[in-house]
């Protein structure tokens, strides 16, 4: 039987190439990218993770056992830690302060991003919040490990692909694909679909996370 999981990823593919090939993540390795489109990445995250790291403190709420519920929950604390290393790493070395972070309005798309997350993991099902979170997992885990094997000549990138491409990072995700392929086994067909459904938007919003922090995506009025 084939798990759940590479219908999944069949559902992403397309988009995930289109990630890969995006001159964002070409640069990141080869060092070209521009010091302030990378800035421009950090401040949308500052914006995103903390949304993020609620929709996962909601995934822990409506996991059906204990050990979801502790998954889900460490790593909506793992995510504020990762959004304050990313303050002191990142945003001080790009004379960012946090006042300046929270001054900037969040950018449209990761405004978008987050809200749709919240949306979905606070209205749907236990199953349509998993549909909407794996890809943010596992996206980053197949970036991270892509990145990985070339890593960055720039120390500052070097830091985020080992975050995401890490042995301790591919170890949670696989944790959360095993979860994923064992809920899924008591699923009907339509709750399947709008899992997939979900996914399918999470990949979207990943791709234009990337493609938002390339133009610099500032509100245009
Ligand atoms: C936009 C985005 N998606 C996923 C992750 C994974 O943590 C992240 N840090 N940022
Ligand atoms: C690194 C990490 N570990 C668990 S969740 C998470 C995402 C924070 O960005």
């Amino acid at each position: 039987m084939r798990a759940f999981r590479d219908e999944l990823w069949r559902a992403m593919d397309g988009i995930y190439q289109q990630i890969l090939a995006h001159p964002f993540l070409t640069g990141l390795t080869d060092g070209s990218l521009p010091k302030e489109v990378f800035r421009h990445f950090v401040l949308q995250e500052a914006h995103f993770l903390p949304d993020y790291a609620r929709a996962l403190a909601a995934c822990a709420v409506k996991a059906p056992d204990p050990a979801s519920v502790q998954r889900f929950a460490a790593d909506a604390a793992r995510t504020v830690e990762v959004e304050h290393s990313l303050h002191v790493e990142l945003l001080n070395a790009f004379g960012i302060g946090e006042a300046e972070a929270r001054r900037h309005p969040a950018p449209p798309t990761a405004l978008g991003y987050g809200s749709y997350l919240l949306r979905a993991c606070h209205l749907g099902t236990f199953a349509e919040a998993l549909g909407a979170i794996v890809p943010c997992y596992w996206i980053y885990a197949r970036v991270g490990q892509a990145l990985l094997d070339r890593s960055s000549p720039d120390p500052l990138y070097a830091w985020w692909i080992e975050t995401y491409g890490g042995e301790e990072y591919q170890e949670t995700v696989a944790g959360v694909l095993d979860l994923l392929d064992e809920v899924a086994e008591g699923l009907t067909g339509d709750e399947c679909g709008r899992l997939l459904a979900n996914a399918t938007t999470t990949a979207r919003y990943e791709w234009m996370f990337w493609d938002a922090a390339w133009r610099r995506e500032d509100w245009p009025v």
